[in-house]
């Protein structure tokens, strides 16, 4: 039965966070272990996905030169199956590394930036659901301002916003055909998994996402993140 199926929530924590930087010392913690709303930013997205589904097990792939996250929390780590592995210099070889985890092959696999802590169960359920029927599911939301190209020459030209969507996690897959598509090689066009799955012959199925699922990319983004997770505990407060 669908439900029974293996899950693996992927969550790639291997950054930098460099845009997100003001100081020196910030530049010692990456983005996703600053602590936010009194909690680090990763420990968001772990409990999102164990609201969704509490069967759910968890990889974590983590900076190779990081002062001990989990044994400095290890509150976070104990109530789910955890498999950790360490970044590459890329998404897509921090993706490869935590792939190696997954044993199953008729699994369904999630793959999230723990620079998102602003997802919800709603979505990781619609995200699961319609990668078990198409095998990919791909989270956007529209585009909501005006839209230029600017070509080489410096020209500009107006797009048609409805042409564009901004794409989020987390990007959904049947394991087998994720698998297979990270065999490839590196190609510098990958920007997420969708860009893999898609040069390995697959096309990928968009999916609702959701606006307040940003992603913490600059130093302002973590007090609107602040504001959206105070915005939802009140909402949940409230019914
Ligand atoms: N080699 C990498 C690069 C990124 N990520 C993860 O991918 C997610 C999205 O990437 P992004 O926001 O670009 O993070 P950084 O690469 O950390 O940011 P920056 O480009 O500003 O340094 C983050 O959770 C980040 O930790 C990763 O695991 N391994
Ligand atoms: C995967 C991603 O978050 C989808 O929006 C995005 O592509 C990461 O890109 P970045 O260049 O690392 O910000």
């Amino acid at each position: 039965m669908a439900s029974d199926m293996v899950k693996y929530a992927l969550i790639v924590a291997a950054g930098q966070g460099t845009r997100a930087q003001v100081s020196d010392t910030e530049a010692q913690t990456p983005k996703q272990f600053r602590l936010l709303g009194g909690k680090p930013v990763l420990q968001y997205s772990i409990e999102a996905f164990a609201s969704a589904f509490p069967d759910i097990q968890f990889i974590l792939v983590l900076p190779a030169v990081y002062p001990d996250f989990v044994g400095r929390f290890p509150e976070i780590f104990t109530k789910h199956p955890f498999a950790f592995a360490i970044g590459g210099e890329t998404r897509f070889h921090s993706v490869k590394n935590g792939l190696s985890h997954v044993q199953k092959p008729d699994a369904v696999v999630f793959v999230h930036d723990a620079a998102r802590p602003v997802l919800s169960a709603a979505l990781i359920r619609r995200c699961y659901e319609a990668a078990l029927m198409h095998g990919t599911a791909i989270p956007c939301v529209p585009a909501v301002e005006s839209l230029r190209m600017v070509d080489a020459q410096g020209r500009n030209y107006p797009l048609d916003r409805h042409a564009v969507k901004y794409i989020q996690t987390p990007q959904t897959f049947r394991a087998s055909l994720l698998l297979e598509a990270f065999h490839q090689s590196f190609d510098p066009s990958f920007t997420d998994e969708a860009t893999v799955v898609e040069k390995a012959g697959y096309p990928v199925q968009l999916v609702e996402g959701e606006p307040a699922n940003i992603k913490l990319t600059y130093p302002q983004d973590f007090a609107i993140a602040e504001i959206l997770l105070r915005n939802r505990s009140a909402s949940a407060a409230s019914k």
